[in-house]
């Protein structure tokens, strides 16, 4: 009987084993191998749970390839974490496992549960006393392992162990297959979603697109977001930040600002680690802990929670041109790998375009200054002038003009400061670059600080582009800054500091640029008083008045004025074709008592008029503003009498009319007096032209 029994129990297991095989052939995916064995090998063998596991590539680690759902082990808050981490082998239960051919029996009371990994100790938490592992044999090299629980001590018996035998390399083929063909189909979508990828990133153009499809990117595929990308600065050491997620950062924005808002440099730590490597790299953060690594980084990471970062260098052919670095705790490294060459090439691409635009309104603004300059240039191919009060500032201009110091020029309105800033550069060794203007008065504060030293795209409102400052323009030139008396203190202070540092930050921008710059001044405010004032800083004054030059109003040097009116004759006989040759003697007389407090500037459109008013060849009349007697005119001492005053009085207006009575530009009209009544006046008051002329 029991000879039959014995029988008839082969007989069963016979024929469920071969149930088993028929049905494994049939087995497509994990989910059919799982159902497969939980009916099928259960009766056989009468395990309560079961598991399958599979090797990393380097076999350093396994995790789960097959869980069972009606494991007691769901139950528990760990359980997530126990199906998704992987395992170093050499725990002491799996590498014996392992090592063996045969199925090892593990009685779990022995095992110490507390030390164990988390998967044992949830199973023994969940009343499994008794495991056996057999690694399965096949091409693979025992990648795949079965692991079957029992609640009770003495399920797995030989009968049992002899069953697990039987069945394993057909399992294991089971298993290479579908892992196989996983990996087909893990291949197929990660090329099918590079190349979707690649056609996005190919449709972008700007920065802002390329954020959307790189976030876009990251999060459907690897469900993690972009940390940051560096691009390489022309400098080929600075670091800067260029696309990141601020989102990740809300909770360490302390951490996150100090660690991007410093400079970075391709020698740095994890950048020059990135940067050597070809492929991306993972970072264990405990491992660089240890090794005392880039502290900063490290304690950022760790207040982020993470165990891992992923780090990939930008390339575009041999050359890098950034890194990207990624939070996430596990990345898949060949479909990263791909996507950075694609992102790589866009930013190249992206950042080329910016320089052209940047190029093309260097260009521009290069354009602007060039048709100033040809409308200005024949007013610095001479200046006019050759008394005293000239020579000296000759002298003065060519003991600085080969030298880079800073020159500030003083003098009224029209004296010639740009003419002699402009000749200053023109005999300069920097005269083969373009001189640079700012008028500090022309602009609002608010846009000087831009004009100055530039932005970047979305510095502030209304900053759509970025704009290049012509402090960076003047690179190697010289930078003409006109009424800088007028410029806000707010402004004085950047001024300041590039001055003392020379080098600058644009708006909104990360990197600091070097400049060398020369800097010409040039004010008609007394810059003394202004600081007293306090309008206008005292350091700035002080490392702007290196050397001074200081123009002579046009009034204080008379003998320049006809040489000043025939030069502006003959350029306007140039433009407008006409052959004026000169001045009347009276004409000549009135500019010369005239004040000029227009200075040069007055002279030159006065003559521009009178040429084209005039259509003699002889400038027989010009029209002078009505001169305004002066305060000191006016005012007489106390001790004369009115009849004296008056007589004073008269002949000082007589003298600013060159004798003139009667007549629209006479003195009797500028008095309020008929012509007769002056004349009788003159004569009563014993007026004679030797008194007036
Ligand atoms: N010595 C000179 N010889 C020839 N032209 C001159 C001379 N001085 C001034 N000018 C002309 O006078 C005009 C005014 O000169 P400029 O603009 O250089 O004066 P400025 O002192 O810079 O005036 P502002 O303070 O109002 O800016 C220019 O057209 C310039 O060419």
């Amino acid at each position: 009987m029991l000879k039959n029994e014995e029988l008839a129990e082969k007989e069963r297991i016979n024929e469920a084993l071969l149930e088993l095989s028929n049905r494994m052939v049939k087995v497509r995916d994990r989910r059919d191998l799982l159902h497969v064995i939980n009916t099928g090998l259960r009766k056989a063998i009468n395990f309560t749970a079961c598991v399958m596991t599979i090797l990393d590539d380097v076999h350093q680690t396994y995790k789960a390839f097959l869980t069972d759902p009606d494991s007691k082990s769901r139950d528990y808050a760990a359980y997530n974490e126990a199906i998704s981490t992987p395992y170093p082998v050499a725990d002491g239960i799996y590498d014996v496992a392992a090592q063996s051919d045969a199925p090892v029996l593990f009685d779990m009371r022995r095992i110490d549960v507390a030390n164990a990994p988390v998967w044992i100790k949830l199973h023994y938490a969940a009343g499994a006393r008794e495991m056996v592992i057999k690694a399965l044999p096949g091409d693979d090299a025992r990648r795949h392992s079965l692991i079957l629980f029992s609640d009770e001590t003495g399920t797995f018996d030989d009968c049992a162990l002899h069953i697990i035998e039987r069945i394993s390399s057909q399992l294991s083929t089971a298993a290479s297959n579908i892992t196989a063909n996983e990996e087909i189909l893990n291949r197929e979508s990660e090329k099918s979603f590079l190349l979707n990828f690649s056609q996005n990133i190919a449709a972008v153009r700007t920065k802002a697109d390329l954020e959307t499809t790189i976030s876009d990117a990251l999060q459907q595929l690897l469900s993690t977001r972009l940390a940051m990308i560096r691009v390489i600065e022309d400098d080929g050491e600075t670091l800067t930040p260029y696309l990141w997620d601020i989102s990740l950062f809300k909770d360490v924005m302390d951490m996150y600002d100090q660690l991007a808002n410093r400079r970075a440099t391709v020698g740095e730590y994890f950048f020059a680690q990135v940067l050597a490597s070809k492929e991306p790299i993972v970072i264990d953060i405990a491992e660089e802990e240890r090794k005392g690594n880039s502290p900063a980084y490290i304690a950022f990471w760790k207040k982020l929670g993470l165990k891992n970062v992923y780090a990939s260098a930008l390339r575009v052919g041999e050359q890098n041109v950034g890194t990207m670095f990624f939070l996430s705790d596990e990345l898949n490294l060949s479909l990263l790998k791909g996507l950075c060459a694609q992102i790589s090439i866009a930013i190249s691409n992206i950042r080329a375009n910016e320089k052209v635009l940047a190029y093309k309104q260097l260009l521009e603004i290069e354009n602007d200054q060039l048709k100033e300059q040809i409308r200005t240039i024949y007013n610095f191919s001479e200046i006019v002038g050759s008394g005293a009060e000239m020579q000296e500032v000759y002298h003065l201009m060519s003991l600085v003009a080969d030298s880079g110091s800073t020159v500030l020029l003083l003098g009224e309105t029209g004296t010639g400061k740009e003419l002699i800033a402009r000749a200053i550069h023109n005999a300069s060794p920097r005269k083969n670059k373009l001189m640079i203007k700012v008028n500090c008065a022309a602009l609002p504060a608010s846009l000087i600080e831009s004009e100055l030293f530039g932005h970047e795209k979305g510095a502030f409102t209304g900053a759509v582009e970025r704009r290049i400052g012509k402090f960076e323009l003047a690179d190697q030139s010289t930078l003409f800054l006109d009424e800088i008396g007028e410029m806000p203190l707010e402004a004085q202070v950047k001024l300041l500091r590039v001055l003392q540092e020379k080098e600058l930050e644009r708006i909104g921008g990360k990197t600091t640029i070097k400049v060398d710059v020369r800097i010409i001044a040039a004010t008609n405010r007394n810059l003394e008083a202004e600081v007293r004032e306090g309008r206008f800083r005292s350091d700035l004054y002080y490392r702007l008045n290196v050397f001074p030059i200081v123009l002579p109003p046009l009034r204080n040097r008379p003998d320049d004025i006809l040489p000043l009116a025939h030069f502006f004759i003959d350029r306007y006989n140039k433009n407008s074709g006409r052959k004026v040759t000169g001045f009347s003697p009276r004409v000549i007389q009135e500019l010369q008592a005239y004040h000029w407090p227009g200075n040069v500037r007055e002279l030159e459109h006065l003559i521009e008029r009178s040429v084209l008013l005039n259509e003699d060849v002889m400038v027989r009349e010009i029209h002078l503003p009505k001169p305004i007697p002066t305060e000191k005119a006016l005012v007489a001492p106390l001790s004369q009498t009115l009849a004296e005053v008056e007589r004073a009085y008269i002949i000082e207006v007589l003298k600013q009319f060159q004798g003139r009575i009667s007549g629209a530009d006479g003195a009797a009209e500028f008095l309020d007096l008929p012509s007769t009544t002056l004349h009788s006046k003159i004569k009563k008051l014993k007026i004679s032209k030797a008194d007036y002329f």
